[in-house]
């Protein structure tokens, strides 16, 4: 019923007109049986002159019968297209409206979604258009059934029992076959991955690197045989159901065949009877055989509409506490997690273990620890991706469980480890960071500025009109000048992403994770300086591997294990002599400076001040 009900929302004139134009071809095969057997009948009976408007009758009916499926083509495209249109747009403001991002993570509803995008306009054709295919078959059905009670009532009831066993037979197919789609919907997504793989530009480097081609390729074509094995099984017990039925008919029909012939032969039924009859019998069985049709198509493309259903009407994934504030006030004391204890599923280890942490309002906050620590993780629970599974985030008190999620992010700016280098413009790059700033240049330059890449974007070649993709054409305002656009190098990308980050000025909580990992030296050194400024007075989290560039800030805080191992100033670690300062040690001596060139620059003084301290 939903399908069908947005199928007419989304086109009640096309829908009206189609309806109609079915109503009309569903009486076409009984009126050319008619008038068949009037004009066959006349001319026996040598009235030559009614001939002649039968036959006028005759050729009308033809006249529609090749006009009308055309314009119901078109008609069915037309609904088709809108009914995609709209369901689309109702999958994906659902999938926007899943605010975590565990869902994404789980490998069953990412199987639910595929099954659910397969479930297009066009494939709800059979629910929609095909309902009133359904309609013009039942009432070619019931003339043709009607015609047929006439001649022979024994006929009749034997043609329409006969189809009983194909409905039977090809809902339960119908069944099976949506089932294989799904049972194989695993080795789809696997073979679009390995597809991409092959065909991306992301991945082109290190498969030709590597030689991972044929190793791709293979992996891909076996995920496809696995689809293909389970596509052949289906059509195989389709086939041998069809013929089977097949069968059926034309024994039935040719019992008919033989009793009409009789009747004729001992003078129960005329000539035009027996035409008449013939004509019933194959149109019924064509029309049952239609609406047999129909009924599976429709009930396979219903399963698969279940599908869409079923992920459009999924539950909010974190749904927020009954006392729901509307909004959330500007920070005015801090934000603490308290006993935080986190982990992605009941079956994964523990991520965090206990975390007791507080971001006073304006404090500069580090976090430093070996890879896997859970940094980014304590950051994803800070964005309110995820939900701890102990343990409570606080803002100024309030627990972020009972914020919307998205009141949360508005007040934040975060810049992500893993940061999206999208295939738009450099304007829209930076200005995606804070849609309503995309139109505003100057706000645009100055985020551009302080993450020092508007020198960069200066020397492109339409400036922040540059397209940064190399895999869609560049459109500009003369049509005929199209071509490729740019492509960044890593830092120059990163500091794309930085100032998309601090486009969103005026936020309550800067975080930054490893906002510095693809720069040079130089770059490094100027955006720690300038993000030292950014920071300054704002609540602020750092992460970085880089611990030049965390010392400035008033706590750094040691992540191990999922636990907060030490905490406190630079100065106080290195004094501690613990995690930090021998990790601080062991990259100074990477910058080891023999000469004492650099002493005057920050974050790169000499080690030896902390190799004095650490054992
Ligand atoms: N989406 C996820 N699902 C399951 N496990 C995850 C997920 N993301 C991270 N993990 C696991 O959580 C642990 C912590 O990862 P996290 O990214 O928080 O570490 P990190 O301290 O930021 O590390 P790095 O310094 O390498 O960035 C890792 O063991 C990782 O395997």
């Amino acid at each position: 019923m939903a399908a069908w009900l947005l199928s007419w929302r989304a086109g009640r004139l096309q829908a009206a007109v189609y309806l109609l134009i079915m109503v009309v071809s569903g009486l076409l095969p009984t009126a050319t049986a008619w008038f068949t057997k009037f004009i066959v009948d006349d001319l026996a009976a040598g009235r030559t002159d009614v001939v002649v408007r039968w036959t006028v009758a005759l050729a009308v009916v033809g006249l529609a019968a090749g006009v009308l499926p055309h314009l119901s083509t078109y008609l069915q495209n037309e609904l088709a297209r809108r009914l995609d249109r709209s369901m689309q747009d109702r999958l994906y403001r659902s999938i926007n409206g899943f605010r975590g991002l565990s869902r994404f993570e789980n490998p069953e509803f990412r199987n639910d979604l595929s099954m659910a995008l397969q479930a297009s306009g066009g494939a709800m054709g059979p629910v929609t258009t095909g309902l009133f295919d359904t309609v013009r078959n039942v009432i070619t059905l019931v003339s043709l059934l009607g015609t047929l009670t006439l001649l022979s009532p024994v006929m009749a009831v034997l043609v329409a029992v006969a189809a009983v066993p194909a409905l039977i037979a090809r809902l339960v197919l119908s069944r099976q076959r949506v089932n294989m789609l799904a049972g194989v919907s695993a080795s789809a997504r696997r073979q679009i991955f390995y597809s991409l793989l092959i065909t991306d530009v992301r991945g082109a480097k290190e498969t030709r690197l590597f030689g991972l081609g044929d190793f791709l390729r293979e992996r891909m074509l076996g995920e496809l045989a696995v689809r293909q094995s389970g596509e052949r099984a289906m059509d195989r017990r389709e086939a041998r159901t069809q013929s089977l039925l097949a069968l059926l008919s034309t024994v039935v029909a040719a019992v008919g065949l033989l009793w009409a012939v009789r009747a004729a032969a001992r003078g129960s039924l005329s000539v035009g009877d027996v035409t008449a009859f013939v004509a019933a019998v194959a149109g019924t069985q064509a029309a049952l055989a239609g609406l047999v049709d129909n009924v599976a198509f429709a009930h396979q493309a219903l399963l698969v509409f279940g599908y869409h259903d079923k992920v459009t009407s999924l539950p909010d994934d974190l749904p927020t506490g009954p006392s729901a504030a509307g909004e959330l006030p500007e920070l005015s004391v801090g934000i603490e997690l308290r006993d935080v204890w986190f982990r992605y599923d009941e079956d994964h280890p523990w991520i965090l273990r206990g975390v007791d942490l507080t971001l006073a309002k304006g404090s500069s906050v580090a976090l430093v620890g070996l890879n896997g620590a859970g940094k980014s993780t304590l950051i994803k629970l800070l964005c309110r991706f995820y939900d701890p599974t102990r343990g409570r985030i606080l803002w100024d008190g309030v627990d972020i469980r009972d914020v919307p999620p998205q009141e949360l992010r508005r007040r934040m700016s975060v810049l992500f480890q893993d940061y999206m280098c999208y295939d738009l413009t450099v304007a829209e790059n930076i200005g995606v960071g804070d849609l309503d700033a995309l139109p505003d240049r100057g706000r645009l330059q100055e985020a551009a500025r302080r993450a020092g890449v508007d020198v960069v974007v200066a020397g492109l070649p339409r400036g922040y009109d540059t397209m940064l993709s190399r895999i869609f054409t560049e459109r500009t305002e003369d049509e005929e000048d199209v071509s490729a656009g740019v492509a960044l190098s890593g830092g120059q990308w990163q500091r794309l992403a930085l100032a998309r980050t601090l486009l969103r000025d005026r936020r309550d909580l800067l975080i930054l994770d490893e906002p510095s990992a693809g720069l040079d030296a130089e770059a490094e050194y100027e955006i720690h300086r300038g993000l030292r400024e950014q920071r300054a007075g704002r609540t602020s989290l750092l992460v970085s591997h880089r611990l030049g560039a965390v010392r400035e800030a008033g706590t750094i805080v040691v992540l191990e294990d999922g636990r907060i191992v030490e905490r406190g100033s630079h100065d106080e670690l290195m004094a501690r002599a613990g995690t930090y300062a021998k990790l601080f040690v062991i990259q100074a001596d990477g910058y080891r400076d023999p000469d004492g060139l650099r002493d005057d620059v920050d974050g790169y003084r000499d080690p030896d001040e902390a190799r004095a301290v650490v054992p």
